[in-house]
Order: C-alpha cells, then structure tokens, then sequence
C-alpha cells in the first residue's frame, strides 16, 4: 500500500477535508448548462399557473368575472377566493403567526396581490387568459407611511377589527401589529438624562428586495391513486413547507413529498410560503395533473418577500472621553399587507436585540412597533439572519454621529468601547452571550492593513485642495466592526410556527469506503455539496471526492429547518461532525478487534486507526468500512452510519472589520470604490475559497443596497421599481476589487469551532459603504442621510450643503 509511504500531513491532504480550498464540486454541472432548477421539471401532462394581481394598493373586489377567461381554449380553470374558500384554503398562515390571503377576499392591500389564478396548458396561454379575467375595483385610501398608518382612520385589515390581541401580545391601534421591547427601559433613560453626551439621529433601512436571479416557483403533482403529493420548489426550507402543506391541506405527512432541486439563489426569498404554493397544489387536486407556476421578475419583486423597512430612532449616551453608558432604539417597522415577516417565532423584529454591536454597552433598550401598511409582505433577512443588518446598520450608523458629537476618530471611538477579548462570552445588555472574539486584534489588524492613517493624511489633503478649488472630488473613509449572531438556533428559544430549529445529518458508509451524506439543510449556491464532504473527509479519514452530498428531499433527508440565517455551518455544520463521530466511535471498536487490542489501546492517525505506540500496526478507514460489513465482529452489528440531530447550547457571533475608501464627485453624485476590505473572522474555515467566493457576493450585495438598490412606492402604492431596469443590479462595470482577509477565533460550542460566514458581508458591507459616503461630506457638516445613496440623492446632500455655488 503506498499509503505506508506517505507522511500524516501528506495523507491529510489528500483527504481535500477542511482548510482546503478544495474546488466546487457542483460547479461542473452549473458552469455547463447542466443543473436542474424548478423550471427544468416537465412532467406529462403539467399545466400553467398564472396570476391576476391587483393594480391598485387597496381596493375593495367587487366582482371577478372568470367567463371571457375561461373561453379561451386551452384554460382548464380560474381559480378565486370564492373557490378556495369550502376548502378553507382562501387565507393561508404566515411565518409570524398573522394569516394572508391565497386570492383576494374581498379587497387587495398591496399592488401585486393576487385576485385570481388561472390553469392552462401552456403558460402563453394562462398569461393571456389572466388579461382576461375582469376585476371590478373600488379604490381605497392608500397607506404607504407606516407613522401615518398608525394615525390614521382607514382599517387596513378588515379581517382583525376589533382584535386588540395579536400573535405578539396587545395592538395599539388597528393597524398596529405589535410591540416588542428588549432591555431596561428605566434604566436606559437614567442614564440618557445623566449623560454628558447624547446624539440622537433617525436611522433608515430602506426595503429592497433579495431578487435572486431565479425567482420563486414551483411544481405540484397530486397522484390521485396513490394518494402522494409530490411538490417541487424553489423552497429554502423543504422539510418545514412539508409539515405546514400538511398542517394546511389535511394530507398526511407522509404523502408529501418536498423536493428543492437546484436553487439559483435564496437570499431568504425562498423561506416563506407563498401563494402560489397553495394555489398549484389546488389546482394539481382539482384536475389531477401536475401544475407548474414560476413567476416573473416583475412578480418577483412586487410581491414575494422583501427586505428591511425598518425607521430605528436613536440615542446614545457617552462620557466626555468617549466611553458609551448607554444604547436606546425605537424601531418603527413597516411589514405591509400582512405581517409575513421570517423570524422564529419568539422574536417577532428577528434578532434586532444585537443592537448593541460589538460594544461593551453596559445599559439598552430596544422597543419595536410592527405596522401595517399597502405594501407587500414579507421581512426576510436578505443575506442577513433576522434583522441582524437592520442592528448592525443602526449601531454602525450611531457610532459615526456620535463621533461626530464627541468631535472624535470613529476608529478610536470603537477601540475604546469594543468588547475586550479577556470578556467573552460576554452577556449583552439586551439578552444575548457572545461566544467568542478579539475585536482589537481584528480591528488593528485591519487599520494597518489599509494604512488608515495615510488614508486620513490624504483625506485631510482632498479636503484643502478641495476648499482651494483644485479638485471637486471627496474622499470618504467607511469604516465598519460588526458581530452577527447566527445559526439559529437552540430550540428552546428558537422555533418557526413550533417548528425547533435545529438540524441534521445522516452518514452512511459503503462497504468499500465511499459515502453518502444527507442533509437538513439546501445549498441555493453556498456550496454545501463540497463543504460538508471536507468536514466529514477530516472527521473520519475517507477523501472528500469520495464523499456524495444529498440535500432538499424529505423523502431521503433526515428532517431539518433548512438553509437561511448562516444556520447551515453553525447547526448541520455541527450535526455532520458529531454523526461523523459516532461513525468514527464505532470504527475504532472495529479497528481494536481487527488489530487484536484493546479499544483504548489504537488511536487516530488522520485517515486510521493505529496500534498506541507502535504507528506501522493500523487499520484504514477503508479497511475499516470493509470489515463493517463483511466481517462477523463480536458485540457489534454489521454496517456503518449514523445520524446525529444537533441542538445547538447557544447562537455563533462571527464578526468582522470592513472598510471602504470611496470617492464621490460632488458635481455628479457619482461614486467610485477606491478600495474596499473586508476582514471577517468565522471561527475556523472549512473552505477559504468558498468563503471568499461568500465575501465578494456578499458584499457586491451590500453595495447594491447601501448604493442605489431599494423597492420604492409612489403614494397611490405602485412599486416604482418593479423591473431590473430601476431596480439596481451592480454588474461587473459597478463591482469594485475587494481584499478579503481573516482572523481566527472559533467557537467555543461548535464541536469543530466554525461560525457562519454567508451574510457577514452584507451585515458589515452595507454600513461600511453608507459610512464612506457619509465621511466624505463630515467635514462639511454632514451627520445623517438615508440610503440608498444613489448620484442624485449624494448630489441632493452636496447641494444641500451648498456645493454647488
Ligand atoms: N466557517 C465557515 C463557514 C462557512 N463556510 C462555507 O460557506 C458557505 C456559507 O455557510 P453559512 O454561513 O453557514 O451559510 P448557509 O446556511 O450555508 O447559507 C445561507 C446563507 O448563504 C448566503 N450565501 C449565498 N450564496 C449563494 N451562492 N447563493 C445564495 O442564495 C446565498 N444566500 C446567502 C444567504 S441569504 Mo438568508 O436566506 O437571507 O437568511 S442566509 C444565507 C457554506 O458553503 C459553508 O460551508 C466555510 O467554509 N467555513
Ligand atoms: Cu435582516
């Protein structure tokens, strides 16, 4: 064997397990054409769903008249309220314990919502048939400002009159979801009247939207004779849509089948359940056919889940010398129609509560109002685990006006409030405990990499040639150290709809050292298929390339809550090692019987088990896999898998330290991205190039947010920016070069110390832009200004600030 001949570090290498930028195994059939999305599943005898959506934001349905529609050949039905309604499937409900409506009942609260779905057999053909269907609308008052929506007379949602109760306790007005406070009230204000500093600032996240280049779809297929519903979709979550289909429709779990093929993208867009959903698998029911649906862009971004929307007002109490006493928040946020927000269920703003940062914030208070307005539902993360850019943005954005304040460096500002190393795991004042980190590290390191002092000299050298008239560019310096809290999470306090959130995974070896893994979670494009084999190759000893991965199929995956808010590393991330370590328990038994020791008497050596003490005596994990099944071993039953389902103790809090050199043209509004770095630190790395692939996605996503990207609505309620031509997508031509670089402080929990890294980028990208643009103008008087910070609104700043002569 010329295994024999190799060192350890040679034969660990050739396991490609984790810290190896091994390459993406999915990626040979996604660069050639060859994946399999949703709308690559043609099945015989599939039809076409297509919606009727309301133009108007509110309106009362008068009427639906279904009869020119149904008369075009080749439309098999047009679905309404009217009809779902025996099956008592015309509302339908939502991730936060509020319900939406399937079809219109009586009236539309957003622009887009859908009155009416139509099945044909060609999609041409229910599109056409969809212009058909006649809808009479009585308009009504529309409601797009969440402050005016909480003053004003018009009921937005009939259907709760006179609840004072919602999902999240008592509602003040009745358009008024909830109130959600965190932290001492009392105490908080103590120390705001004390102080000897106070800034106070409006905070806004605008609502954009994750727009994955795939949008949502599915395809449902009810086999009338033997009683299985198989549905196909875009889904984030497949095991969790298949316990609510059931809960919904009646249909025994068991005969549901989910299946996520390929996903081109999540983002959280794919979390929720739409209804679309609900109206395939009725409409599969009704004809006994199966029934495609895939929406368009344009559907896509008016009314699948958007992101943000949150009005967090501000104070922040200092001493003279910069020590922050205290952090209080009032966010107002803005959930449309319906309150269809993705959070676990015991956190109805998400986990808002990491407001405080990555500071050392001895008193807060958060409160939080959600509210109903004409827009469409949703609240998803958006490359973020529950609110947690929403905090991160705000605390971020609260720092610099507080320097501002104290007339002093952000950078220092931060150094000297940040969580010290030697305080972890740290307790927040609004409730959470941080695992692990070294922010100083981090954050020097970081500062020297860009050489933030010469970046300030040359600032301070703009600004006078400026004032001289030689130039009439700025340059702004955004700076930016955020923690995440991801990997949601443990059970006892974090559920969807009762659903605990924590994870699995299921190893099964074959006799001749290969293996197949399955999981909880779905990759939408992380890479899982490549990752968690490198996990398991480390674990056990056999080689990543000889490891299958297998997600997204309840009929084969153990069951667990899916792929968004990072979860996947910090929860099936886990699972995977501790089911690796069974396998491993189990093979060292097998291992001391093949080498005629005692149990305690081998030990692990990379790939096998060796004799203690005498290394050249040993058995393989092949060897090992063989013998499982093919050798009669005393006390132990044949084969060699396991399963683990692992609840996590406690959330992971990775971080990091961002910066953004911009130049703005105060002329034009235009900006340009000199540099941008990006130091995050995700406990320990499974694949350096897939989390540097995770970084610049990540941030190119920040950028677009924090620079131009935004759902926006008229004040009759029409989406203005309902196509990708307003709607900003940065291609290459926008897209800077971006530096990543790392620290390493893994988690103390996690039994193989990683964190998540796949939103980090956007939770500290977006502050480190919105800081640039804002520290270009500080000089001149700039303290706040809302995103996105596309030219016209940086030159309404530079000529609000009379630039311009
Ligand atoms: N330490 C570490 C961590 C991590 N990792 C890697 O990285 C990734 C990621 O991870 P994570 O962080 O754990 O995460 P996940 O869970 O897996 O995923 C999720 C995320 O992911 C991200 N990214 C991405 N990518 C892509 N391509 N696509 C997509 O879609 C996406 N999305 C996004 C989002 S938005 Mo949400 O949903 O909003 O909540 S959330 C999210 C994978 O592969 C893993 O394995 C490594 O390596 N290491
Ligand atoms: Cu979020």
């Amino acid at each position: 064997m010329n295994d024999q001949t190799l060192t350890p570090e040679e034969r660990a290498a050739n396991l490609k397990g984790m810290g190896s930028s091994r390459k993406r195994v999915e990626d040979v059939r996604f660069t050639q054409g060859k994946g399999n999305y949703v709308d690559d599943i043609k099945l015989d005898g599939m039809l076409f769903g297509a919606f009727v959506r309301s133009p108007y934001a509110h309106a009362r349905v008068v009427n639906v008249n279904k009869d020119a529609a149904l008369a075009v050949p080749g439309v098999v039905a047009v679905l309404t309220a009217e009809d779902l309604s025996p099956l008592g499937l015309h509302w339908m409900p939502t991730l936060a314990g509020d319900k939406q409506m399937v079809l219109a009942d009586g009236k539309v609260l957003f622009q887009g919502q859908e009155v009416a779905y139509v099945v044909a057999e060609d999609r041409y053909i229910a599109a056409d048939a969809a212009e058909l269907v006649e809808v009479d609308y009585e308009e009504l008052p529309v409601l797009t400002d969440p402050f005016e929506a909480l003053k004003s007379d018009v009921v937005l949602r009939e259907d709760l009159e006179g609840q004072t109760e919602g999902a999240h306790g008592p509602r003040k007005h009745h358009n008024h979801i909830f109130t959600w406070e965190q932290g001492d009230k009392d105490a908080t204000e103590a120390i705001l009247a004390e102080a000897d500093v106070v800034a106070e600032e409006m905070i806004y996240y605008h609502r954009t939207h994750p727009c994955p280049l795939e949008t949502c779809g599915c395809v449902a297929s009810m086999d009338k004779v033997t009683g299985k519903l198989t549905l196909h979709g875009t889904f984030q979550a497949p095991h969790a849509i298949r316990t609510v289909v059931s809960l919904i429709s009646g249909i025994a779990e068991h005969n549901i089948r989910v299946i996520s093929p390929d996903i081109g993208g999540g983002f959280g867009n794919k979390v929720g359940a739409y209804a679309g959903y609900v109206c395939s698998v009725v409409a599969s029911i009704v004809t006994g056919r199966p029934v495609k649906w895939v929406e368009n862009r344009m559907e896509n971004l008016m009314s699948t889940a958007f992101a943000r929307d949150y009005w967090m007002q501000g104070k922040i109490a200092a001493t003279k010398d910069g020590k922050i006493t205290g952090l209080w928040c009032h966010t107002t946020a803005d959930h449309g129609g319906f309150d269809a927000c993705a959070d676990p269920t015991k956190f109805p703003a998400g986990f808002m509560n990491i407001c405080t940062g990555s500071y050392d914030i001895p008193t807060a208070y958060l409160a939080v109002d959600g509210v109903y307005t004409n827009k469409a539902p949703g609240g998803v993360a958006y490359r973020c685990s529950f609110r947690v850019t929403e905090a991160a943005y705000f605390i971020e954005r609260m720092i610099e006006v507080l320097a501002i304040k104290l007339n002093m460096d952000a950078a220092e500002l931060r150094r000297i409030n940040f969580i010290k190393a030697d305080q972890f795991p740290y307790q927040s004042a609004l409730g959470w405990e941080y695992d692990s980190g070294d922010y100083h590290t981090a954050w020097d390191k970081a500062l020297k990499a860009v050489d933030y002092e010469g970046l300030r000299a040359e600032q301070a050298q703009q600004i006078e040639d400026f004032k001289a008239g030689k130039t009439r560019k700025l340059l702004g310096i955004g700076l930016t150290h955020f923690t995440e809290i991801v990997g949601a999470g443990p059970v006892k306090n974090c559920d969807i709809l009762g659903l605990g959130m924590f994870d699995s995974c299921e190893i099964r070896i074959h006799p001749t050292g290969s293996a197949i893994a399955r999981l909880g979670t779905i990759s939408q494009g992380q890479g899982h298929a490549t990752t968690f084999a490198q996990i398991i190759a480390s674990e056990i000893g056999l080689p990543a390339d000889d490891i299958t991965l297998e997600e997204g199929d309840t009929d084969t995956a153990p069951y667990g809550l899916g792929t968004y808010g990072s979860r996947s590393t910090p929860v099936a991330g886990a699972a995977t090692a501790m089911a690796a370590r069974k396998i491993r328990a189990k093979a060292q038994m097998i291992a001391a019987y093949l080498l005629e020791v005692h149990d305690d008497d081998v030990e692990w050596d990379v790939d096998r088990f060796a004799v203690k003490g005498a290394p050249e005596r040993f058995k393989t994990m092949k060897e090992i896999a063989f013998a499982a099944y093919n050798q009669a071993i005393p006390g132990l039953e044949p084969g060699l898998e396991a399963v683990s389902y692992y609840d996590p103790p406690n959330m992971t809090y990775p971080f990091g330290a961002y910066i953004c050199v911009m130049e703005i043209d105060v002329d034009t509004g235009e900006w340009d991205v000199r540099k941008f770095y990006a130091l995050d630190d995700c406990g320990t790395r499974i694949n350096p190039m897939i989390i540097e692939g995770q970084v610049h996605g990540g941030v190119t996503e920040a950028l677009a947010i924090a620079m131009g990207q935004e759902i926006a609505y008229d004040e009759m309620g029409n989406v203005k920016t309902a196509t990708l031509m307003d709607f900003f997508i940065p291609t290459a031509w926008e897209t800077p070069n971006y530096t990543t670089d790392h620290t390493v402080t893994p988690s103390p929990h996690h039994p193989i110390g990683a964190k998540g890294v796949g939103e980090s980028p956007n939770v500290g990208g977006v502050p480190a832009f919105s800081n640039a643009v804002h520290d270009a103008f500080r000089p001149f008087g700039l303290v706040q200004s809302h995103m996105p910070h596309d030219h016209w609104r940086i030159w309404r700043i530079a000529n609000g600030l009379g630039m311009h002569g």
